[in-house]
């Protein structure tokens, strides 16, 4: 047991609460509302995995902390973004620390969306709407530990659990077919499933992230998605989910210079015509109106799209 290595390890504290207020002088109020998974690696840290030595452990309870202090000190349209605020603190702790060797760091949140009243936005009251959750995963690392003079940064962001659906528009036919098969081909259908779309930053270094403008890709990513599901004619000719989600990805690679490649999980949301025939009525392919909804077992596509190796940098 003891000549057991430890391959990897991190530790820290997830799920950390933090709400931040900023308050302008003429009574508009925004308001950032997290959760944060700060996380620590670095050689340093397996003694106490293996030896029970603690010396060198900064407590998850200080790193909690950390985040705090942060959300608090930082420039309040740094902690505003969640990539700009995941990638503070990840960098930070590895300036902080010199033998913390890489900081993960995520940011979740589901926005407060402010309230309208006929057309005009409340100054400081907000809506929960059961939308998409956002989130952010910055992972600083250090190049030449202990030194922090150079470090690299992985950034995804992405959203998940939006959930869209249309009543047309959507197929699935001349798929392989064998003694297996039993599905018909379906040259018009319900589509319906709950977005999961992720994205990474062609950026590696703090300075050359900054110029990304983050909120403005998330939700163009959210809009290419939507429009790509509803309204893209390329969509509708093979309508798959496939088809849907390679053009969905390839819509934010075209329009997003800073992003160097999308992945997408659509689960398949079965909704199956109910055969009434036994009861005298047409309700299948063509006559489909009445569905039943399949919450398992449900399709699952998944693909990361990128640049052809010659278009990337
Ligand atoms: O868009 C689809 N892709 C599939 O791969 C598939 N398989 C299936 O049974 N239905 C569908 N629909």
């Amino acid at each position: 047991m003891e000549s057991s290595i430890v391959k990897s390890q991190a530790y820290g504290k997830d799920r950390v609460r933090v709400v931040r207020v900023v308050r302008h002088a003429d009574g508009w109020q925004e308001i950032a509302d997290y959760w944060v998974c700060c996380l620590l690696s670095g050689d340093k840290f397996e003694s106490s995995f293996t030896k029970g030595d603690n010396r060198m452990v900064v407590a998850t309870d200080s790193q909690k902390n950390t985040v705090y202090y942060l959300a608090k000190t930082l420039p309040a349209a740094t902690v505003m973004v969640p990539e700009a605020f995941a990638a503070e603190i990840a960098s930070f702790m590895v300036n902080k620390y010199a033998h913390v060797t890489s900081c993960q760091v995520k940011v979740t949140t589901k926005p407060w969306e402010r309230m309208q009243f006929v057309g005009k936005a409340h100054p400081h009251s907000f809506l929960r709407e059961g939308k998409e959750t956002r989130w952010t995963e910055a992972v600083v690392t250090k190049t030449a530990p202990p030194s922090a003079s150079a470090l690299t940064v992985k950034l995804t962001s992405g959203f998940y659990d939006l959930e869209v659906l249309k009543t047309t528009n959507s197929s699935f036919t001349n798929f392989w077919r064998d003694e297996l098969t039993t599905l018909p081909d379906m040259p018009d259908r319900l589509l319906s499933t709950k977005v999961l779309c992720q994205w990474q930053y062609l950026a590696k270094t703090l300075d050359a992230l900054k110029a990304a403008d983050f909120n403005a890709v998330y939700a163009g990513a959210k809009r290419n998605t939507l429009d790509a599901f509803a309204n893209d004619p390329r969509a509708w000719v093979n309508a798959s989910v496939q088809t849907t989600l390679y053009i969905m990805a390839d819509r934010i690679l075209g329009e997003f210079a800073a992003v160097d490649d999308v992945y997408y999980a659509l689960p398949n949301i079965h909704y199956f015509p109910f055969d009434l025939t036994p009861f005298g009525l047409k309700n299948l392919q063509a006559d489909a109106e009445v569905y039943m909804p399949i919450a398992d077992p449900s399709g699952y596509i998944t693909a990361t799209v990128s640049r052809p190796p010659k278009a990337r940098l």
